[in-house]
């Protein structure tokens, strides 16, 4: 089983609906993003797949959300944006993208140099 893992990020402002505190004001953050994927099977180059594809989709996905106000996006605009939806999100979008013979693992949503959320699927 080989693993793949690229790192992105992206800058955005949200508030966390029916959250009793600070976060329920706007504000924004610099998330850092770690997509992981998983496979067996390498091409005829031996690569699970380009780093840069996997970067490719990755930053597909980021862009949509880069500067925006989450609250205002679908699905944020019913899902609250925490860290916890952004990765789900970015999970289910970037998924697919990929290959047949690559399976997404994670996405992991840094919002703060010391707090991440990640989505490891169902
Ligand atoms: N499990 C989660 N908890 C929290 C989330 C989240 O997405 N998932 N999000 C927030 C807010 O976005 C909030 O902006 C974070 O604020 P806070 O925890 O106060 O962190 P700070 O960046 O202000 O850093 P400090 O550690 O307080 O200095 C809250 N919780
Ligand atoms: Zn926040």
């Amino acid at each position: 089983m080989y693993e793949l893992t690229v790192l992105g990020k992206f800058a955005a402002a949200h508030s966390l609906r029916n959250f009793k505190g600070k976060c329920e004001d706007l504000h924004g953050h610099n998330w850092k993003i770690e997509v992981v994927v998983t496979g067996t099977e390498l091409d005829k180059a031996d690569l699970l797949m380009d780093f840069g594809d996997l970067k490719a989709l990755m930053n597909q996905a980021l862009d949509r959300l880069d500067h925006k106000y989450l609250n205002e996006l679908p699905p944020f605009d019913q899902l609250n944006p925490s860290s916890e939806q952004i990765a789900k999100h970015l999970f289910s979008t970037i998924a697919q993208g990929l290959p047949s013979q690559v399976t997404m693992k994670s996405v992991s949503a840094w919002e703060s140099d010391n707090a991440k959320a990640t989505y490891l699927g169902e």
